[in-house]
């Protein structure tokens, strides 16, 4: 599945529901083993959530707008396909966290690429599943200071924490993805077993989870946050 959004894979509502139905898809396809994920632009894998849908949209646009990000989680880190994240570009916050619902990820060593969850950057708070898949990741204490920090971190810096495998130089991400696939051939049962807890976690709270998005999302206060990040973002395009 190759990445085709304009300019930066930013996930938009209608960007994730074509994900989530490409993966449904292939989920159903018995011929199919399994997945890479990975990007047709040059220099970004995706640039997560696409910020303008959390930005003066009404309520009821935010909600279905999270329910679409939660669908993609849930559709993706409960896979029963083996996954990879062929890490061909930067990857900041929505797009780390797909990249973590994979079984493995394969990076690009290019060190102008950074990954990481860096919502504190934004002003706004990793929700609790997104904290739940990078601890799962890589381990309590980095989750901490991580999301603490909102830290993006190089390849190098990446592969140290054990946020991606395996660094591959640029123009090899895709032999290597295809390559270590082809080396699991069977999705292994200890995959769902290691995940159950977060997902049920999830999905028990699923409508509080969206309650609590859209009441936080649409406060004065995170609106003119996301506002100034706007701003920086064309600012540093100059
Ligand atoms: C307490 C209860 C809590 C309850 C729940 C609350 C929580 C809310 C949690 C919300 C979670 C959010 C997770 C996210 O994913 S937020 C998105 C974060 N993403 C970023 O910060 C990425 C920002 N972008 C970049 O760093 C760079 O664009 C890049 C990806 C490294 C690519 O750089 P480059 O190739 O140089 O491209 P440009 O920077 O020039 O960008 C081109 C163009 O695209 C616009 N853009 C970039 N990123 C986004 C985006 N994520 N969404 C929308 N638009 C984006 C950028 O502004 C440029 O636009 P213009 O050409 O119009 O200037």
């Amino acid at each position: 599945m190759s990445l085709q959004n304009p300019p930066v894979n930013s996930l938009s509502l209608e960007f994730l529901t074509d994900i989530c139905i490409s993966v449904e898809k292939l989920e159903m396809d018995k011929t199919c083993r399994g997945l890479i994920i990975t990007s047709s632009l040059p220099k970004v894998f995706s640039a997560g959530l696409d910020i303008m849908e959390m930005y003066g949209k009404s309520p009821e646009r935010c909600g279905e707008f999270w329910r679409a990000v939660q669908e993609m989680w849930l559709k993706l880190y409960g896979s029963n396909m083996v996954t990879i994240a062929a890490i061909n570009g930067s990857s900041p916050a929505g797009g780390c966290l797909m990249s973590m619902t994979c079984d493995y990820r394969i990076m690009a060593d290019n060190p102008r690429y950074s990954i990481g969850l860096n919502e504190t950057q934004l002003g706004i708070v990793a929700p609790f599943w997104f904290k739940d898949t990078m601890t799962n990741t890589v381990g309590h204490r980095t989750t901490e200071l991580s999301l603490q920090l909102g830290q993006m971190y190089n390849p190098a810096e990446a592969l140290k924490i054990g946020l991606v495998d395996q660094l591959v130089p640029e123009d090899q991400v895709s032999h290597y993805s295809h390559t270590n696939h082809d080396q699991v051939t069977t999705p292994d049962r200890s995959k769902s077993m290691m995940r159950k807890p977060t997902i049920d976690k999830l999905t028990s709270k699923r409508e509080a989870d969206i309650q609590n998005f859209v009441s936080f999302i649409t406060k004065d206060s995170i609106q003119k946050s996301i506002g100034m990040y706007l701003e920086m973002l064309k600012k540093r395009k100059r």
